[in-house]
């Protein structure tokens, strides 16, 4: 699966928020999408997974505009989790992921032994086995981060769309997330976009990234060419120092003005 975007404009009730964005993912690739509060890193993802009508501009999944998929068709093809997605409060953990299995169902039909595989091996890398039984409304704000991820996998799309993939997750549930869609997609699993606050995470896991401002690419690339300090004071307006971690890959630390 590859995904290329060109020229995209959009608009959010009438103001242009997507002022002419290019990016690209290939097979098995990994574009971290980073910026500044309001630069449109949302916007973009909801554009990339066909739910926002373009002012200008095209995106192509495998050469199809996704917008212009049937909504089955394109659950099938691309999974996108929101910053928060929407939850029936009334379902469990297994209920809810297996709503993933949706776009492969017939009309009425239930889920069969392979829905349940699919659904049961989602849970089980997120290590949400001991949670199936459990409604969403008792989960905490990670265990349900997990669950909303589990339930993209067992969609088993070839376009992973994360939006703040972890942000409700400690350090260590952070990495085991991030490793696993890593191993997954190295695995000849899905691409992915995902759009990430941490600056040194997104630079350790992605292998290109794109850095918004204002609805434009500021900067586009290896983590080493856009995670530079003079880069990140223009763009955020913040001081940090770069240092490398034990593998050569930037670590970005944010430092107190003397
Ligand atoms: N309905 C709307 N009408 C006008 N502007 C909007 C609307 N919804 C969002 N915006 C604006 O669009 C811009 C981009 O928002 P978006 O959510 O894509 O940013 P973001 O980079 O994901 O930000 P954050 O890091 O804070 O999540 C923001 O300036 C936001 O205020």
């Amino acid at each position: 699966m590859t995904l290329r975007a060109e020229g995209v404009r959009a608009a959010l009730d009438g103001t242009e928020v997507l002022h002419g964005v290019d990016c690209q993912v290939p097979d098995g690739g990994w574009l971290a999408v980073i910026g500044p509060n309001g630069a449109g890193k949302s916007t973009l993802l909801r554009a990339l997974a066909g739910l926002l009508p373009l002012a200008a501009g095209r995106i192509a999944l495998d050469g199809e505009d996704p917008a212009r998929m049937r909504r089955r068709e394109r659950a099938r093809r691309l999974a996108y989790v929101p910053q928060a997605p929407v939850m029936p409060a009334e379902l469990t953990v297994e209920e809810y992921v297996l709503l993933g299995r949706t776009p492969y169902l017939g009309p009425l039909a239930a889920p069969g032994a392979s829905d349940r595989a699919a659904a049961g091996e989602a849970m089980e890398r997120l290590r949400l086995t001991g949670l199936t039984r459990r409604r969403l409304t008792t989960l905490s704000g990670g265990e349900r981060q997990r669950a909303a991820l589990a339930r993209a996998l067992a969609q088993r799309p070839r376009l992973l769309l994360l939006d703040e993939p972890t942000s409700a997750l400690d350090v260590g549930h952070q990495q085991q997330v991030l490793g696993l869609v890593d191993e997954l997609r190295a695995d000849g699993g899905p691409a992915v976009v995902s759009t990430l606050h941490d600056l040194t995470t997104a630079g350790q896991y992605a292998d290109r990234l794109v850095l918004m401002a204002a609805g434009e690419v500021a900067a586009e690339g290896p983590a080493e060419k856009v995670l530079t300090e003079q880069l990140i004071h223009r763009v955020y307006g913040a001081r940090v120092e770069v240092a490398r971690d034990s593998t050569g890959r930037p670590v970005v630390i944010p430092v107190r003005a003397p």
